[in-house]
């Protein structure tokens, strides 16, 4: 293969056998990933699974992990959690650009915001902001690093459910514009299904069911094609669907 496109197919991420114990206890037990650079991936499992503990991995912000093989990320990682994690003595611009420089990083901080639909917002301060709309910044800190890889963990798990699908739309449509990895962890199947290209179910600290979801964008919830999946997906779950 051409080192060109060697490049170009190389996975963003890849775990061999990663493994993690709490206090003795096996949370990952030899989990086993590729995601290829530039795929939207959904991590679902019940809670305590581990969806977190392998994000944690992923972003490198666990030294404990261990695995048989390696854990490879890109050099460029964002994360976004379930609280925007906004700083409140900082104004929304000066919250989007902590840690950056460089002359034309102002600059890039507002695009990022205007992107996210918080333009002449930059002089707010955090308390001034809805749920939605300080997750919009925290979309926009992440943003404007151009990270290759998004990590998030439950990043609308907080929100009313009208403000979520706002949210997807907007999520799906940065992807579309900067094309990074995304390795997304949700507890919504429904959420996993519109949004991905591929959602995986974490069971036993393995991946369980590893799901290509063939449908294009954008996807409705209300798709009698998604269906299918969200049987496969709650199956694996071990949650048996109401058919009344
Ligand atoms: N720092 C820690 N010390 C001890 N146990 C931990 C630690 N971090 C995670 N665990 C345990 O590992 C298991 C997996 O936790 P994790 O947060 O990864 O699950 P999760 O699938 O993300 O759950 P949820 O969906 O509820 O957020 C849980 O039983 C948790 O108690």
């Amino acid at each position: 293969m051409a080192p060109h496109t060697e490049q170009l197919t190389r996975p963003a991420v890849r775990l061999e056998g990663l493994t993690r114990s709490f206090e003795g206890r096996t949370v990952l037990d030899g989990v086993d990933l590729e995601i290829p650079a530039g795929q939207f991936v959904a991590l679902l499992g019940h809670s305590g699974s581990g969806k977190s503990t392998l994000l944690r991995a992923v972003a490198g912000l666990d030294h404990e992990v261990t695995g048989s093989g390696r854990l490879t990320a890109p050099e460029r990682v964002s994360v976004v959690f379930q609280d925007s994690r906004l700083l409140p003595w900082r104004r929304i611009l000066p919250n989007v650009l902590l840690g950056l420089d460089g002359k034309d990083a102002e600059q890039r901080g507002r695009a990022a915001l205007a992107e996210v639909g918080l333009a002449g917002r930059e002089r707010a301060w955090p308390s001034e902001l809805s749920g939605g709309e300080a997750q919009r910044a925290a979309l926009a800190r992440s943003l404007v690093r151009e990270p290759e890889l998004l990590l998030a963990d439950e990043p609308f798990g907080a929100l009313d459910a009208l403000t979520r699908i706002r949210m997807h739309a907007l999520l799906r449509e940065l992807w579309k514009r900067h094309r990074p990895s995304v390795l997304l962890v949700t507890h919504d199947v429904d959420e996993a299904i519109v949004l991905a290209d591929r959602v995986l179910v974490l069971e036993h600290g393995r991946i369980g069911l590893d799901l290509t979801i063939d449908r294009p964008h954008p996807r409705s919830y209300r798709d009698p094609l998604l269906s299918a999946y969200r049987t496969e997906l709650l199956g694996a779950l071990g949650v048996v669907e109401d058919t009344d």
